[in-house]
């Protein structure tokens, strides 16, 4: 595995929003035991925050966020509210104020105050800085302010919102690229602004969406900006094509961590149980090509590959399937070669080189014509029946 040496290194907070940003996507939707399961495998991985959901949305978020504040043992629980009083006591309400961070949604662009909102630039600071007063005077410490679509906001009316935001009490200043509309560098340069605008020990965090398929390199571009936290969820899911992956932003920060100059401290072993327990919950069929959690995330049939792998598996895999509690499964198929002929021959003490790989490759491989692949211990049982003359032993379509 990639060393992870921390000195002078930052460490990236994590904060998963599976359950809320997540879960807000249709089908998506889960029941309160489901999100407390779920929130409790997300807590073992070791993120920071867990956003529970929004408490004054609907009462099965009141409920996980009631039964999710009692039972995390690691993180700190994050409710989502609007800039209104009433979100803020349903959410206190729900959860009590420790280990509670509220994430106070802003309106961060023109095109959101006037169309979708209908008010001022003063207006939206105003319910802002009245909303934040208001936690505070409830007993909440820790208040992130989410930045509806900062990404499309002008820098003038970001820096005045941030500046009324800090001077309320705000302690995150969390900015979304909620249309996923920036490429990496433009979204860099909006953190390295924001950053200015929020120096430290305000929290600058990045909640970027996957339009353009960016979610991921755009919350990268942020962390090396200056980002101290990244927003994501399992599996990728939320709101349409979805967040940034939160096993591609943990894979990124171990494997690249040491160049970006930050690290994490999130268990990589524990994603892929998590994923397939959110993935039963709601319904998400296997998928093949996704990284870490893929079905063919440590897959391969393609000889050329597996001729490599098999004398080192660093020759196709920069991943390491271990660190990820994934194994290594070399299938065999018709886009095989011999080299997996050869090693299960060897397996089966059988010798390995000449006619004997040749007549196993034809029958096993190169004869085939359909796209099925097999795991090695069936193409194994076949080789073995075979060798033992059962001419009978069924073939591989
Ligand atoms: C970027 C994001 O992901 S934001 C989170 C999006 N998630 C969700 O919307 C899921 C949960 N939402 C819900 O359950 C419902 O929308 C509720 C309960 C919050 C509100 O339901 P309703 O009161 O019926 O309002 P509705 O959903 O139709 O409209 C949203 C309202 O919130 C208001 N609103 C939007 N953003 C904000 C904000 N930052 N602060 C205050 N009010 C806001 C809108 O202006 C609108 O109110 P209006 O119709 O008076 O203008
Ligand atoms: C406001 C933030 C947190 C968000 O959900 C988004 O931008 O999609």
């Amino acid at each position: 595995m990639a060393e992870i040496e921390t000195p002078g290194l930052r460490r990236i907070s994590i904060f998963d929003t599976t359950l809320r940003d997540g879960e807000q996507a249709p089908g998506n939707g889960m029941l309160p035991d489901q999100k407390l399961r779920l929130g409790m495998l997300v807590d073992g991985l070791g993120v920071d925050i867990v956003e529970t959901g929004f408490p004054a949305s609907s009462p099965s978020d009141y409920k996980a966020t009631q039964a999710l504040s009692h039972q995390l043992t690691n993180a700190r629980f994050a409710t989502f509210v609007r800039a209104v009083r009433a979100d803020v006591d349903a959410a206190v309400q729900a959860g009590g104020v420790e280990k509670h961070q509220i994430q106070v949604l802003a309106t961060g662009s023109d095109i959101h105050l006037e169309h979708k909102r209908g008010v001022s630039r003063a207006d939206g600071e105003h319910e802002m800085a009245d909303t934040i007063k208001f936690a505070r005077s409830l007993g909440v410490t820790d208040i992130s302010v989410a930045v509806e679509d900062a990404t499309r906001g002008a820098d003038d009316l970001l820096h005045s919102l941030i500046d009324t935001v800090l001077e309320a009490g705000a302690t995150t200043i969390a900015i979304g690229d909620t249309c996923g509309c920036l490429l990496p560098d433009e979204f860099g340069a909006l953190i390295a602004k924001v950053r200015e605008w929020a120096p430290r020990p305000t929290v600058v965090a990045t909640h970027c969406h996957d339009d353009l398929g960016l979610a991921v390199a755009n919350s990268l571009a942020g962390v090396m900006a200056g980002a101290d936290e990244v927003q994501a969820t399992l599996g990728g899911i939320g709101e349409r094509a979805g967040n940034a992956s939160l096993e591609e932003i943990v894979a990124a920060l171990i494997y690249k961590g040491k160049s970006l100059g930050v690290y994490t401290t999130v268990r990589p072993d524990l994603l892929y149980p998590a994923y397939q327990v959110l993935a039963e919950a709601i319904g998400l069929p296997p998928l093949r090509n996704k990284a870490v959690v893929g079905v063919n995330s440590f897959a391969t049939q393609a000889g050329i590959h597996q001729a490599g792998i098999l004398r080192n598996p660093a020759t196709y895999e920069y991943l390491e399937p271990e660190v990820f509690g994934r194994q290594r499964q070399l299938m065999v198929g018709r886009h095989s070669g011999r080299a997996i002929i050869r090693y299960l021959l060897d397996q089966l003490g059988a010798s390995d080189e000449g006619a004997l790989v040749d007549q196993m490759y034809e029958e096993y491989v190169s004869g085939r014509e359909g796209g099925e692949c097999y795991d090695l211990d069936t193409v194994k049982a076949l080789m073995r029946e075979r060798l033992e003359g059962k001419d009978e032993a069924a073939a591989l379509r």
